[in-house]
């Protein structure tokens, strides 16, 4: 480390001074004592002074003897437009083999690692298609909030900081056709291809949230709109989950979920890959309530602690025949204990050497903005208000019923106490709303009106139905103290019976059934709540 500290020096100057950058020029060049030398400027700055700063480095500073290349980090725009424009501008002063956009997603290990998996195992590939994958599920969450970061956090909101660059990204290795090779330009193809044939994302598909307030013991957590350079009526989305799908041969039909969060419950970016039932299973009987429903479910665990695990079901030893699920667990800490490069070394050691694989191409950003531009301008111009999810909660609700739209349960669902009341496995299971359409309900009709007509036990307000679902994301099932406290004004066991009664037999578990309010028009639906 001393070694490199002692090449290293700091020059100061403005970033759209071209006389500052010619005196960096003089001092490389003094460094550099004639020798060929190459030039690359990384922009780990606010996105509202690339241009100047590739401006005055490409006019004044470029390498006169060797290549000269620019990271650049995102944001790439905020739109299709502002995107196009930055390209165009950055294209003034580069080309287009010279600018090396970072999206450190991709150089995470097992983002890497994707492509092995697939294309280096004979028992992957085979399955990668809607032959056996029923659903996929890209999930991001972050347990802290937009500390520090709320004036940039609130110009651009979760959809455009994770969903359009680095789930997106993993999405287009994970759905991409076999490349001719592992050029760069083969492996860019064919994600732009894939991207390509997403349809762009519609409101009815998505649901948005923003974290407000709470206060546990003796702590209390921020809502959004208290970071002082936040609008207090702020509707960006601090969470967001989406369902997308890939209009070719290989996707046609497999719903590709996204999920993003802020200020969550935990820390974590994974994959989650369900596969479908295993037709006419023989095992069905043995299963137990409702294990033969008990999906294959492969995980990639981008982080923490890296893992690919794959669940299955196997017999528990013993004179009977009763089936289990467990998991094929590679855990990177177990199997390599040495320490994972951070991804920006990586991806700083491959714009070095002039490896593109994991940067992304102009076509690539715009295949990706294409996808995402409408939806974020009808959430802007109808001022579609987030749900409200407390700090350190699961989420919204609104997520699960946009899951059950597509008769998929989100995998990353943990239920340690379930199994006093409900098979754990339950939950892994499709649930029986195939046919609800509740996401478009609570996007006109926000949360509180549905749930109020959908519920129809008496001596629980909409409130209470809401407090109750949160409460039971935050603190999980059989956490039935906190759950009531969490309540506030019913007791411990009116929350036992009324999720019982409510929520456990609901085909839409662990939400309550809700097929009597499907179909049923805002007027029906408002006059049901009242
Ligand atoms: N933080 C994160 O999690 C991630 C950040 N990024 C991107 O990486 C880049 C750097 O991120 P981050 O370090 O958080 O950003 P910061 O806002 O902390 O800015 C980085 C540097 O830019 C300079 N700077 C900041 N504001 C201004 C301004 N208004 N005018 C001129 N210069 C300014 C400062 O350098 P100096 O004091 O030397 O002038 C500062 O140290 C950004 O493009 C960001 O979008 C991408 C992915 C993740
Ligand atoms: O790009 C971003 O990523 C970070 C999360 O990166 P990670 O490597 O720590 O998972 C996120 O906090 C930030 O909002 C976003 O801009």
């Amino acid at each position: 480390m001393d070694e490199f500290l002692k090449r290293c020096f700091y020059h100061s100057g403005q970033y759209n001074s071209e006389e500052h950058f010619a005196e960096l020029d003089i001092k490389l060049k003094e460094k550099e004592a004639g020798r060929k030398s190459n030039r690359l400027f990384y922009l780990s700055i606010p996105p509202n002074i690339f241009v100047d700063v590739v401006k005055c480095a490409s006019l004044r500073a470029s390498s006169a003897s060797g290549w000269t290349r620019v990271i650049v980090e995102k944001p790439f725009g905020r739109d299709s437009e502002s995107s196009g424009e930055l390209t165009r501008s950055l294209k003034q002063y580069l080309r287009e083999d010279q600018i090396f956009r970072i999206d450190h997603y991709l150089g995470k290990e097992l983002v890497e690692n994707l492509s092995v998996l697939r294309f280096s195992n004979l028992v992957f590939e085979p399955l990668w298609s809607r032959n056996y994958i029923r659903s996929v599920q890209f999930i991001f969450s972050e347990d802290f909030g937009t500390e520090g970061r709320g004036g940039y956090f609130d110009h651009y909101g979760i959809i455009r900081d994770i969903m359009q660059n680095h789930l997106l990204q993993i999405l287009a290795l994970f759905a991409m056709e076999t490349p001719v090779s592992l050029d760069a330009e083969d492996i860019r193809n064919e994600k732009v291809k894939v991207l390509r044939s997403m349809k762009p994302l519609q409101l009815e598909d998505v649901n948005i949230g923003q974290y407000k307030g709470h206060s546990k013991g003796s702590r209390s957590y921020p809502a959004y709109t208290d970071d002082p350079t936040v609008p207090k009526d702020s509707l960006t989305p601090t969470f967001a989950a989406a369902v997308l799908f890939i209009n070719n041969a290989r996707w046609d039909g497999v719903p590709f979920l996204m999920k993003a969060g802020k200020a969550l419950h935990t820390k974590r970016a994974e994959i989650r890959v369900q596969f479908r039932h295993v037709p006419g299973n023989l095992y069905r009987r043995n299963f137990g309530t409702d294990l033969d429903k008990a999906t294959n479910e492969l995980v990639l665990r981008v982080q923490p602690d890296e893992a690919i695990y794959l669940k299955i079901n196997n017999k528990v030893p013993g004179l009977g025949m009763r089936l289990d699920r467990s998991d094929l667990n590679l855990l990177y800490r177990s199997r390599y204990p040495r320490e994972i490069p951070d991804a920006y070394e990586r991806l700083l050691l491959d714009a070095i050497e002039g490896e593109r694989r994991l940067f992304i191409r102009s076509d690539e950003l715009d295949a990706a903005w294409s996808l995402f531009t409408p939806l974020l301008k009808e959430l802007e111009e109808k001022k579609i208000v987030p749900e409200l999810y407390p700090y350190g909660s699961r989420g919204p609700v609104g997520a699960h019923y946009l899951a059950a739209k597509y008769n998929v349960r989100w995998g990353d669902l943990r239920t340690p106490e379930v199994s006093n009341c409900r098979n754990s496995s339950s939950l892994m299971s499709t649930s029986g709303c195939s046919s609800f359409d509740a996401s478009a309900a609570i996007c006109t009709l926000g949360m509180p009106v549905l749930l109020k007509a959908a519920f129809r036990i008496a001596n629980w307000n909409a409130d209470e139905e809401i407090l109750l679902l949160e409460a039971i994301e935050m603190y999980g099932f059989g956490n039935w103290n906190e759950v009531a406290e969490h309540v506030g004004t019913k007791s411990k066991s009116q929350c036992i019976d009324h999720f019982n009664a409510a929520c456990m037999n609901s085909p839409c578990f662990p939400l309550p059934d809700m097929s009597h309010v499907m179909g049923k028009s805002r007027e029906e639906l408002l006059a049901m709540a009242k």
